[in-house]
Formats: structure tokens, sequence, C-alpha cells
């Protein structure tokens, strides 16, 4: 579905931020990159999803394929169209706009089908619903990420991107949003998600990478990857924590929750 081909990035005259990194995230599949700060996590997200310039950043060489064709160079709205969505780090909504009209603003304008994937919206996300009218402003900080992630599948992508989900969320969130991502993937969606909590993503994912300085170190199933020395040492605090969280993939999604 997505495959990311040697792709290097710059900000300005800086270091590259990606170097000739390779990545795929199939259909069906909760795919993981995993990496610490400045790793090239988010970058990687805005290169997929098309917003990268108008961060100073540039492709310098390789290139994206979504279902086997070029994408790199479109724009977000052409990106949106062809089924990719981004939901980005610091979970971006509209403060003064409430659940509804922040969920309206998600949704791809060609689309007469608003009223379903609202429908859609709040059967996944029932704190949602029970808020519609609220400002965003008042909800709590789980709440807006799960307001965040409702609103990037309004456009119905068939990729959705998640950048940091979990970022300045207390455990149990997190581990809501895990669930979440699981719920994702089982309504067909492809995921992928990038994550400085690996516990968390190395748990939910199908297949992961792991990043440092740009560069892909490490890749392989999930399984794989949280079995590693490498991974349980720098990631997974060498416990064995991840396997803790396993339960997220079998869990039935939550019918209700609120953080
Ligand atoms: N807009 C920008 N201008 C200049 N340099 C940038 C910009 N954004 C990121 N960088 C640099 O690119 C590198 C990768 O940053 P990136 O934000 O992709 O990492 P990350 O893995 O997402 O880290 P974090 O978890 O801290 O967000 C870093 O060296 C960072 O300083």
């Amino acid at each position: 579905m997505l495959e990311v081909r040697g792709i290097s990035v710059r900000y300005g005259q800086g270091a590259p931020a990606l170097r000739s990194l390779h990545l795929r995230a199939g259909p069906g599949q909760v795919t993981a990159v995993v990496g610490g700060n400045g790793a090239g996590k988010s970058t990687l997200m805005k290169a997929v999803s098309g917003v990268l310039p108008f961060d100073g950043g540039r492709l310098e060489g390789g290139e994206i394929l979504f279902d086997g064709r070029p994408v790199h160079g479109l724009g977000p709205t052409a990106l949106v169209r062809r089924g990719i969505a981004h939901v980005p780090e610091g979970r971006r909504v509209f403060a003064d706009l409430t659940v509804e009209e922040n969920l309206r603003a998600g949704a791809s304008t060609a689309r007469k089908d608003v009223r379903a994937s609202l429908d859609e919206a709040y059967g996944m996300f029932e704190v949602l619903a029970e808020r519609r009218r609220q400002r965003a402003v008042l909800l709590s900080g789980g709440e807006q990420q799960m307001l965040a992630i409702a609103r990037g599948l309004m456009s119905r992508p068939r990729l959705l991107l998640l950048d940091e989900p979990s970022l300045g969320l207390a455990p149990k969130v997190v581990e809501r949003i895990g669930e979440i991502i699981s719920v994702i993937r089982g309504s067909g969606t492809a995921v992928l998600v990038v994550e400085q909590n690996a516990a968390m993503a190395l748990a939910v994912a199908d297949d992961g990478y792991v990043l440092e300085q740009g560069r892909v170190v490490l890749s392989g199933t999930a399984a794989e990857l949280r079995a590693t020395d490498e991974v349980q040492q720098l990631y997974l605090g060498g416990s064995g924590s991840a396997e803790e969280l396993l339960r997220f993939a079998d869990r039935a999604p939550l019918a209700r929750w609120s953080a």
C-alpha cells in the first residue's frame, strides 16, 4: 500500500533529518515507527502527508508510492483525496469550535455523506457523541487526542498517519489509544503510527521500524522487534513490559470510555 523508497529529507542547510529511508506499510495493518527525540519520526509523517514544505523541509531523494503510484510532490489535499490522512503531533484541535465542528472540518469537502461519517465517528468514540456540542477546549487531553484521531478518520482514509498519539497522556489513556488503534485497523483502515512509547506502539502493531538519526536501524514484525535486546534495553526498560500491553490486541473495542 505505502512504500517509502530511500527518501532523504533536509531542513535548510542542516544535517539530513532522514537518510535514504525505506519503509512499507501494508493494507489492513498497523505499522509502528519507534525512536527517540529527533530520530526523524515526525519528518517521515510530514513527508508522507505532503506537509513537509510548509515546515521548511525538502525531499532530496527517493520516492513515495501509494498503491504503486508516486505521491511525493503532491500536496496534503491531493493526498487526502488519495486516501491518506495525517493526525499531527500535539492534538491540534480547534479549541473554540465544538466537537462536531471539529469533526466536520476533517471531512473532505467533496463528500456528501458527512452525516454517515459523523455517525461512524460517534459510534467509535462515544465520549465524543456525548460531548458533540461542547467546545473542544473543554475536553481532557485524552479526549482531545480522540477528537484529533476521529477528525482524521472523517475523510475515510485508507491509511491513517498517527504522530505520537500517546504524547503527554497518562498511562490509562495511552492504553485506550492502543485499543483505539486496534479498532481502527479492525474497521479496515491501515495505520502508520510513530511513537516514542515503543511499548504501546509495538504492542498494537503488526510490523515495526526503529529509527535513529534519520535511518532505519532495525525492522521486522512487531513481535520480532519486541524480542530484540536493542529494543528491550533502549525502549522497553529491559523488563518485557511490552508483553503486558499485548492484551490491547485481543480486547474487544470499548463501547464507552472517558479519559
Ligand atoms: N522545521 C524544522 N526545521 C529545522 N529542523 C527541523 C525541523 N523539524 C525537525 N527538524 C530536525 O530534524 C530532525 C528530526 O526531527 P523530527 O521532529 O522528525 O524527529 P522526531 O523523531 O519526530 O522527534 P520528536 O519526538 O522530538 O518530535 C531533528 O534533528 C530536528 O531538529
